[in-house]
């Protein structure tokens, strides 16, 4: 690699993990050694992508919860943003019809979420969509779960706020992928690159669509600036 690496803003789910969320430990010392600043953007709630960046020894640089949620270590700033009051409120109504989140007694994928809400992609989303609606809230498929989000976060949002934050430009990075939610950061990335496995919005929103599916394909996004 060398000092023309680009900073690189990365998505979890699809993109370093396989098709069921586990990660490709090959990617684990790209992102270790990639020479330049390495933001993880997710849908997930804080603690994994910051359990992430600390198991792999990294500067905690993170998007979460689709740019609901924002921390960047370097200037110690959290940022949190968007109606979560509306998506508990979109959550009690879905209950209130007879449906669940899906994700048992514990929920641990709602359990430290800050802004928004998740739905299992085994419940009904049409319901779900209605009540996100009337409270002017977004549903997102990621592939991985339904996110009841507030559209004024996304990751696109939170790239330009790590940037604000760490004197970098949008346009710098190389931003990788796979579904609906990481669009806006391939809006404002210098360069996007979809793995193969990205849904149609990605794939389209993307400046290129690798062969290969999942860590593999993000191994080959980032291929050209490791030779
Ligand atoms: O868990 C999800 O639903 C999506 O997570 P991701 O943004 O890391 O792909
Ligand atoms: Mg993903």
């Amino acid at each position: 690699m060398d000092s023309d690496t680009p900073p690189l803003i990365v998505d979890i789910d699809g993109t370093l993990t396989d098709e069921n969320r586990a990660i490709d430990p090959r990617v684990m010392p790209v992102l270790r050694e990639w020479p330049a600043r390495v933001v993880i953007a997710t849908g997930k709630a804080m603690p994994f992508p910051i359990a992430l960046c600390e198991f792999l020894g990294i500067e905690r640089t993170v998007v979460a919860e689709n740019g609901g949620v924002v921390f960047v270590e370097a200037t110690d700033e959290l940022r949190l943003e968007g109606d979560h009051e509306a998506a508990l409120a979109v959550g009690e109504a879905y209950r209130d019809l007879g449906h669940d989140f899906g994700f048992g007694q514990i929920d641990l994928a709602n359990r430290w979420r800050e802004t928004e809400l998740v739905v299992s992609l085994d419940q009904p989303l049409e319901p779900l969509e209605e009540l996100a609606t009337e409270r002017g809230l977004v549903v997102l498929d990621t592939g991985f779960a339904y996110h009841v989000t507030d559209p004024v976060v996304d990751k696109g949002t939170g790239l330009e706020a790590v940037c604000a934050e760490l004197g970098l430009e949008p346009e710098a990075f190389l931003a990788v992928g796979d579904s609906v939610n990481d669009a806006q950061m391939f809006d404002l990335a210098g360069e996007a690159v979809a793995v193969a496995n990205a849904d149609e919005t990605a794939r389209e929103r993307a400046d290129r669509v690798t062969d290969e599916t999942y860590g593999d394909g993000f191994l080959e996004a980032v291929a050209p600036y490791r030779e």
